[in-house]
């Protein structure tokens, strides 16, 4: 099932051929996809388009670079192609870090999707317009003495699009940006994106999944195992089903299987680190659909709560030196959890799983689902013990994630 606001009407899904994207969304997924390719190679892109302003003007376009991977030569480019001096684009809680005072949330974009704490915007003197010193202004990891001090200024209307767009690559959100004379990026080919693509790629990649795989694999707890995997329609990441028994019968008789959404951990899951507590919930909970004859555990890829693997181990760097789990992603930019449940929604939707029993301690899972349109019959709780490394991390998730304990 998937939640019917975020799916083009025109949209249908054939198994056989994958999903008919109508030519507009299919040209505004690979676009999304270019411009994030884009910021992770160094290149600066334009986002175009203020919501309700001047549509495709150069007053409504703004010429960006990820502050983490900009180099000399697109520095360079961005200086060439700006209309007026660059600032930097942060998330509030990190501008309040780099100027060591608090910074006051929702300077611009409040409420928007993907920025819902605003952006904040830093001048930049000439001696912070360089890759190292950008690179320490965004990542707390590399924080340095600087030579100049930045100070705040009004952000500009497109900001939290180019936050969104750092976010789906991963990257820190933080961008080196300026409004743009459009005879240089044209000369130099720069790449434009809509900001309205942007912001709603997650939604539109969440509901063109399709199945694009499957096997039988038996797995050492459960011999009666398939995977099923899933590509969204752009070919961008791709999530996986393991499904135990026959949960699918049980859902076409009206049942609700046991299920989980389990978001992937490289180093919990495949490791076996103590940091965490994924190793033991994604075994255990194969274990229980096993003795119980039959399950769904999602593996969706949202590592680090949907920051990503690089951003996880800074994440781990920012809790060393004291900053518990929800306080080191804010430190970062981020939100304290960047999942979205669409993603686990349409999967079960497209396996004929409407309903389910979930195993979870955390209700915003729950909620989650439900609003995208699953029926959570009823809450499976999924506790292991502390492993005296991961204690911390526990208590933090039940008392600042709200994680159910019983
Ligand atoms: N950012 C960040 N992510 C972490 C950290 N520790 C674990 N994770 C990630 O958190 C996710 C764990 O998610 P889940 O176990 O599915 O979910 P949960 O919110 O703990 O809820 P449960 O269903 O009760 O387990 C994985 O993507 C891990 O990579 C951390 O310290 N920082
Ligand atoms: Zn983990």
């Amino acid at each position: 099932m998937t939640n019917p606001a975020n799916v083009a009407p025109e949209l249908r899904h054939d198994p056989e051929i994958g999903p008919a994207l109508p030519d507009a969304l299919a040209i505004a997924m690979r676009g999304v996809h270019r411009a994030v390719s884009e910021l992770k190679r160094g290149t600066p892109v334009l986002i175009t388009g203020v919501p309700g302003g001047a549509q495709g003007s150069s007053h409504g376009t703004l010429l960006v670079a990820a502050a983490e991977t900009v180099g000399a030569r697109g520095l360079a480019e961005l200086a060439e192609g700006a209309l007026s001096p660059p600032c930097l684009l942060l998330a509030p809680v990190r501008a309040a870090a780099v100027l060591q005072r608090p910074v006051k949330a929702g300077l611009a974009g409040a409420g928007q999707p993907g920025a819902e704490d605003g952006v904040a915007a830093l001048r930049l003197p000439p001696a912070l317009l360089q890759p190292a010193a950008l690179r320490s202004l965004a990542d707390p990891v590399a924080e340095r003495l600087l030579p100049d001090a930045p100070e705040l200024v009004a952000p500009p209307a497109l900001g939290p699009a180019a936050i969104a767009l750092a976010k789906l690559g991963r990257l820190l959100p933080a961008l080196v940006a300026a409004p743009v004379r459009e005879d240089v990026a044209e000369r130099l080919g720069l790449l434009r994106v809509p900001a309205a693509d942007v912001l709603s790629y997650p939604a539109t990649a969440a509901t063109t999944l399709v199945r694009v795989a499957e096997a039988r694999v038996p797995l050492e707890d459960a011999q009666d195992a398939r995977i099923v995997a899933f590509r969204a329609a752009d070919g961008g990441i791709e999530h996986l089903a393991i499904l135990v028994g026959e949960p699918e019968a049980l859902a076409a008789r009206g049942g609700a299987p046991l299920a989980r959404a389990h978001s992937e951990c490289f180093t919990g899951d495949l490791l076996g680190s103590l940091r965490c507590d994924c190793g033991p919930q994604l075994r255990g909970a194969i274990r229980r659909m096993a003795e119980e004859g039959s399950g769904v555990l999602l593996y969706l890829a949202q590592e680090g709560r949907g920051i990503g693997l690089v951003n996880k181990l800074r994440a781990y760097t920012l809790q060393d030196g004291g900053l518990d789990t929800l306080d080191a992603n804010r430190a970062l930019g981020y939100g304290a959890d960047e999942r979205g449940f669409l993603v686990a929604a349409t999967m079960l939707g497209q396996l004929g799983i409407p309903r389910v029993r979930l195993l979870t301690n955390n209700p915003d899972k729950m909620a989650g689902l439900s609003a995208c349109g699953i029926e959570v019959t009823e809450r499976a709780a999924h506790h292991f013990a502390a492993n005296g490394v991961n204690d911390k991390y526990l208590e933090t998730k039940a008392e600042r994630f709200g994680h159910l304990l019983d």
